[in-house]
């Protein structure tokens, strides 16, 4: 991308700035992301990421990640071609700007399901304009119990996805962070709401 380019349409063009959904691991927001898809085909697009990690089976280039190799990954980085990345158990992932670009050139609407490090880079970047959602569990018992519910972690990655939570927690409360805090108590309940504030806004 040019340099000096937005990255994401103009403040005039609200209604086509991305959406940045964060909150707890477990807390339902990829629940919440397909129930908009299942909603309104043909109006969101989430983004593949780039990783330096192998693609497991089943894995597929361009669908599940961008596999690039990190002398690739550190290039893009020294080009200011993220928006956020991360490395995580020794490899990067990362939300490249070019990718969001192409989904909004579509004229779709992109959803971003990012951790709350990537938020605070993502608002770091002064051309890049998004609204801000966060979604929050009624407890943290609920949490705890949804996560084992999903039945995908180990008690002790569930453990530290709960440390990690309370941060997250602790960092939705800082004024102007978010616009719009749901709590996902009733997820159908949580779901209108979503759905409401991405339609008509904050007013509603
Ligand atoms: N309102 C709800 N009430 C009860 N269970 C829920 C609710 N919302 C989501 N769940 C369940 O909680 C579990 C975690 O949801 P989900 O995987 O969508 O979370 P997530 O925030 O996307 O997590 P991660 O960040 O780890 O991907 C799933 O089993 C899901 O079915």
């Amino acid at each position: 991308m040019a340099p000096g380019m937005p990255i994401t349409p103009r403040a005039e063009d609200q209604n086509r700035w991305p959406f940045v959904i964060s909150g707890p691991s477990g807390v339902g927001k990829g629940t919440l992301a397909q129930k908009l898809f299942d909603a309104h085909p043909g109006v969101f697009a989430s983004t593949v990421s780039h990783t330096t990690r192998a693609p497991r089976s089943g894995e597929v280039e361009g669908a599940s990640y961008y596999f690039i190799s990190i002398a690739e990954f550190e290039l893009l980085i020294s080009q200011n071609a993220f928006v956020e990345y991360t490395s995580f158990s020794g490899h990067y992932y990362g939300t490249s700007k070019h990718t969001i670009a192409e989904q909004i050139a579509k004229g779709l609407v992109v959803l971003l399901d990012i951790e709350m490090h990537g938020v605070k880079q993502i608002k770091m970047h002064p051309g890049f304009n998004a609204r801000y959602v966060f979604i929050k569990p009624p407890s943290m018992e609920e949490l705890g119990a949804r996560l084992r519910g999903r039945g995908t972690e180990s008690e002790e990655s569930i453990q530290k996805r709960l440390t990690t939570a309370e941060a997250e927690l602790e960092y939705s409360k800082t004024p102007g962070v978010h616009d719009i805090i749901i709590t996902n108590n009733n997820i159908e309940e949580a779901f209108e709401k979503l759905n409401k504030y991405i339609f008509y806004g904050p007013t509603v």
